[in-house]
This record gives structure tokens, sequence and C-alpha cells, in this order.
């Protein structure tokens, strides 16, 4: 059941409940009884015994029972509301914090099949509709209950009280009148809650997207493309939600009207029995809190179906199976050096019927060698790359990290021992010191000046207005394309792992500050293994050895000079060579 989470997590906080359960009772026994036996007795006094001549004094007193009901009643309500508020809050924070734990583990490929936008929209809208529909359960869950319950208890006892039983068959007769069109309403709700949570999401990836791609946009001059697309998504939500609103408030004149009708019948039924006022206004006044307690009942029923979207939308993201995790008792990874070993190892993306499937059939990186994958596109060099901090697992064969099979290592271990630099990394909302030191938390800030001093980076760094404490804005967009790779590559260099991956790490530096980093490099290698995604021959040039990529297979082998002996490796090396900007950086 996909409330059963948030019951399980709400019985952590049993103290709040307990009070706000307790407080609830007392608030609806005196709604549904107290209110209705003090109007009995008061209305009986006042009115009906006209022989009595009663003091001030017993005015006053008899005036100000209902008053005091109602102050019990309203203190209660208070310390129900705010006590199940608190539980609530509660429940929502570690709802929310699951859901963003489980995002930090779920592998890549999950968020490679995703939308970020409708992900977000998990995150932010689905359990904001959840935190309202949770507040509506804790308004009401409890209270309504106990008010039907006393003011029902009431009637009985009136019926009791006036030898008069006709009211109980009333209520029976009524109650299921009241349960039909509930039952069709939510099932109505349950189904287009759904759609309406899906759309939502659809929309804020057009959004997302649109922010993302502001640059295209423009240059493109897709904005009547955009506007058409937001609007179409716009209207598509509208609609869903419209078709919400139709069954949402149908209920409350429904139910309204019932009750209107309940009292018309009590007025006859009253005159015929020949009721005393006194005992009629009680009677309203139970009818009123009995039929007020279902209609609220209904409504948050109707509140739970409505957002029953949002809840296992969350859930399918909670209940994701996670594919790349640590084995029960992982081997312990101690002085790594960072030796890699492939063997027989068959990757798929599944998905992609097009892409090639990755095989390699025996292959070691040796610990203080620069390896470099070259190929053309597509040919699975980056695949090959991200298998090894097992962003993806393959479907067989082994990986090793110096003898160990990487599988059986804690994955916080073996990815502690690889500094990955992705195609376009990104940097945080932040200084340019804390993007650095982010690698390594415990690094000293001379560590994080020279790491940024191998990276070339402290050149420019100083130019900034602040200097190492310059804030680089969300996704960094005051630096350049080279300065941001500059940045990524410093933080890598600080984290000091033994394996060193640079999936075409440097390709946004001009020919100068590549240069240097290749001798950065060639400084590095000596004592770890370091992998470079290269199209650049300068760069390949560094490398002890050249594994060149075609088709998911590594088709040749060997340091420059004997890849150089393969046709497809002379062909893409004979292209660079026309091309003026590569013949500069050699
Ligand atoms: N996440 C993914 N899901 C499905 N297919 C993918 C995914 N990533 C890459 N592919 C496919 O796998 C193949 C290999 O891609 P990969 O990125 O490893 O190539 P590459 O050699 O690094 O290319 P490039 O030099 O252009 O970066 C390509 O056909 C690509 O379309």
């Amino acid at each position: 059941m996909q409330y059963s989470r948030y019951f399980a997590i709400a019985r952590n906080h049993r103290r709040l409940l307990v009070i706000g359960l307790c407080a609830g009772l007392v608030a609806g026994i005196a709604s549904g009884f107290g209110v209705p036996f003090f109007v009995q007795r008061v209305f009986k006094n006042i009115f009906e015994d006209v022989e009595t001549t009663y003091s001030l004094g017993y005015l006053i007193f008899v005036s100000s029972l209902l008053p005091g009901v109602f102050l019990v009643r309203g203190i209660a309500g208070y310390i129900n509301q705010y006590f199940l508020q608190w539980t609530v809050q509660n429940v929502l924070l570690e709802v929310r914090q699951k859901l963003f734990e489980k995002l930090q583990i779920l592998p890549i490929a999950y968020f490679e099949r995703r939308q970020s936008g409708d992900l977000m929209a998990k995150l932010v809208g689905d359990t904001l509709q959840v935190q309202h529909a949770i507040l509506l359960v804790a308004r009401d869950a409890f209270v309504q209950p106990f008010t039907f319950l006393a003011g029902l208890g009431y009637l009985v006892y009136l019926a009791f009280e006036q030898k008069q039983m006709g009211f109980l068959i009333a209520m029976v007769v009524v109650a299921p009148l009241m349960v039909a069109p509930v039952s069709y309403v939510g099932r109505k709700l349950r189904r287009r809650s759904r759609s309406l949570q899906n759309t939502l999401g659809e929309l804020t990836d057009v959004m997302a997207e649109n922010l993302r791609g502001v640059v295209e946009v423009r240059s493109f001059n897709l904005q009547e493309r955009e506007r058409t697309r937001f609007t179409e998504k716009l209207k598509d939500y509208n609609r869903f939600a419209m078709k919400m609103a139709k069954y949402y408030h149908m209920t409350q004149p429904f139910m309204e009207l019932l009750a209107v009708c309940m009292v018309s019948i009590a007025f006859i039924y009253s005159y015929q029995k020949g009721i005393g006022f006194s005992s009629f206004a009680a009677m309203g006044a139970a009818l009123f809190f009995t039929v007020d307690a279902i209609k609220r009942v209904i409504k948050m029923l109707n509140g739970l179906q409505k957002t029953s979207g949002s809840f296992s939308r969350i859930e399918t993201v909670l209940a994701e199976e996670e594919t790349v995790r640590d084995v029960e008792e992982p081997t312990d990874l101690l002085n790594p050096v960072g030796n890699l070993q492939f063997e027989n190892v068959h990757f798929s993306y599944h998905d992609s019927a097009e892409s090639p499937d990755l095989h390699i059939d025996q292959l070691e990186i040796p610990h203080g060698t620069i390896c470099a994958l070259v190929g053309p596109s597509g040919a699975g060099k980056s695949t090959f790359a991200k298998l090894i901090p097992r962003f993806y697992d393959p479907q067989s064969g082994h990986i090793r990290f110096d003898g160990t099979d990487i599988r059986t290592l804690r994955k916080q271990d073996l990815r502690s021992c690889i500094a990955f630099v992705p195609q376009a990394p990104v940097l945080f909302n932040g200084t340019v010191r804390d993007n650095i030191h982010l690698a390594r938390p415990s690094a000293t800030a001379d560590e994080v000046v020279d790491a940024a001093r191998q990276a070339h980076a402290e050149e420019f760094i100083l130019s900034l207005p602040n200097g190492y404490d310059s804030v680089v804005g969300e996704n960094a967009v005051r630096l350049s394309g080279g300065q941001r790779q500059r940045l990524a590559l410093a933080r890598a260099f600080l984290k000091n792992a033994p394996v060193l991956i640079l999936d075409e790490a440097t390709s946004a530096l001009d020919a100068e500050s590549e240069i240097k980093i290749q001798d950065a490099l060639k400084k590095l290698a000596k004592n770890r293994t370091i992998l470079i995604i290269a199209h650049r021959f300068a760069t390949i040039s560094l490398a002890d050895t050249v594994l060149l990529f075609e088709k998911g297979k590594i088709r040749c082998r060997g340091d420059f000079d004997t890849v150089m002996k393969d046709d497809l490796f002379r062909r893409l090396y004979e292209i660079q060579l026309g091309d003026p900007a590569q013949q500069a950086s050699r």
C-alpha cells in the first residue's frame, strides 16, 4: 500500500501523534456530544421551563456552558492541529530526505532514461502535493471520526431519552447514501491524478530544457517553437486540472443538500412526535456535527485520491532498484596503486539498438602509465572509461583494480581511488576554492593552490575579482569553457587518486595551456594510472599505450608508433594533420 511508508514513519513520532490524537478525541467529543448536550440543557432551562424564575447568577452560569464547550473544543482542536502538523512535517522531512538520498545512489543509467525536469517535479511538486494531502489527513482524519461518533452517540442518547428510535433508523438509512457517490468520485479522481502529475513533470521538463538551452533558443530563433511547446503542455495541465476540479467539487453540494433534507425530515418527525424545542435544537446541532464530520472525511478522502498520483510517482522512485550495488561483504582496498585489468568484458546499453556492444577480451593498464583511448566518434571510448568507476556494470566479464574484481569492492572505496573528469564538467555554485576543495575536503589551502597551479588555472583565478574566493555562478556561466575545464582538472589533481580518467578534459584548452597540462600529466603519471580520451594527437602522443577503438572493440593497441601502422589510426592522424588548429597544438 502506497501510504504504509508514511504510517511507518509517523509511528516513529508516537509521542506527538498520541498528544494530537488525545486532543482530537476531546475536540470530537466536545463538538459531537458536548455542543448538542449543552444546547438541550440551556434551551430547556431558558425557553421551556417558564414556571421557574432563575437568578441572574444562574442564567450567567447556564449561558456560559456553551462558550465553555466551545473553549474546550477550540483548545483541544488547536493542540490536535499543532501536534499532528508537527508529525506530518517530520514525516515529510524523512520522505524528502529518502527521495533525495535515493537519487544519490541510483545508477547513472537511471538519469539517462529520464528527464531531469520530471525528477525535479517529483522532488518538489509531488512532495508538495503529498504535503497538502497529509495535512488534510492530519486535520480531519482523527477529529472528524470522533466528532461523528460522538454526534451519533448523542442522537442515540436522545432517541432513548425521548423513547424515539426513529432517529437511529433514519441515520442507518442515510449513511450509505453518502458513501456511494463518494467512492465513485474517488475512483475518477485517482485515475486523473497520475495524469495530472505526469503532465506537470512534462511541463517542468520543457521549462528545464528551455533554461538549459538559453543560447540555442536565441541563436536558432526558437522562441516561437518553445512558446508553443510550453503553451501546449500548460493547456494539457489545465485540462487535467479542470477534469479533477469537475469531480472534486461535486461532493460538497451533494452533501449539503443531503444534510438540509435530513433537517427537513427532522422537522416533520419532531412535529409529529411532539418533540420539544430544546430537544429539536440539540438534535439539529448533533445532526450538523455528524453530517459536517462525514463531509470533511469525504473531502479528505477525495483529497487523498486527488494526490494519489503524486504518492505513486514518489513511490516509483523510492522503489527503484539500485542496479549497481555493493556486495554484502565487500573486500577492503588496501594501499591502492591503480593497476587495471579487463577480462572478457561485455557491455551493452540494452535500450540503444544502434550502439555497438563493448567487447574487451584481455587488457591490462599497469600502474604508472598513461593510456590514450582513441577512435572514431561513438566507438565506445567513454563507455569503456565509465565502466571503471562502476557508472555501469558490464553484463559479463571482470574488471580488476589491483587484482580485485571491482564488483567486490565498496563503490565508495573504488570511486575514492579514481578521479574522473567528464567531457562537460559541472562546477557547483560557490567559490573557486570550494569547487576545487570538494575533491578532498581534508586538503590544506596550499594543496588547493598547488592543484590549481598544476592545472594551469592559477593565472586566470588570480585575475578574477576575488581570486580563489570569487563565486562561480550556477553552472559557472561566468567562466569560459577552457577555464571551467582547468578548474575541473585542478579538482581532479587535488583528489590525488591512483587512477585519473580524463574524458576529453582538455578539449576546450588553447594549445599552450594543453602543452603545459601535458607536462603536469607526465609528472603525475609516475605514481598513478592515467587514462586519456582525446582526439588531439598532441595529447595522444604522451601515452605509453594507445588503445584504438572501433565499433566497441579494441582494434589495435601498442605505443604510438605501433598504432601508427594501423590504417584507421593513420587516417585519423592525417585528417588532423590537415587541420591547422591541430597542427598548432602539435
Ligand atoms: N547512455 C547511453 N545509453 C545508450 N547508448 C549510449 C549511451 N551512451 C553512449 N551510447 C552509445 O554507445 C556508443 C558508444 O558511445 P561512447 O560515448 O562510448 O563513444 P565515444 O567513443 O566516447 O564517442 P565520442 O568520441 O563521440 O565521445 C554510441 O553509439 C552511443 O550512441
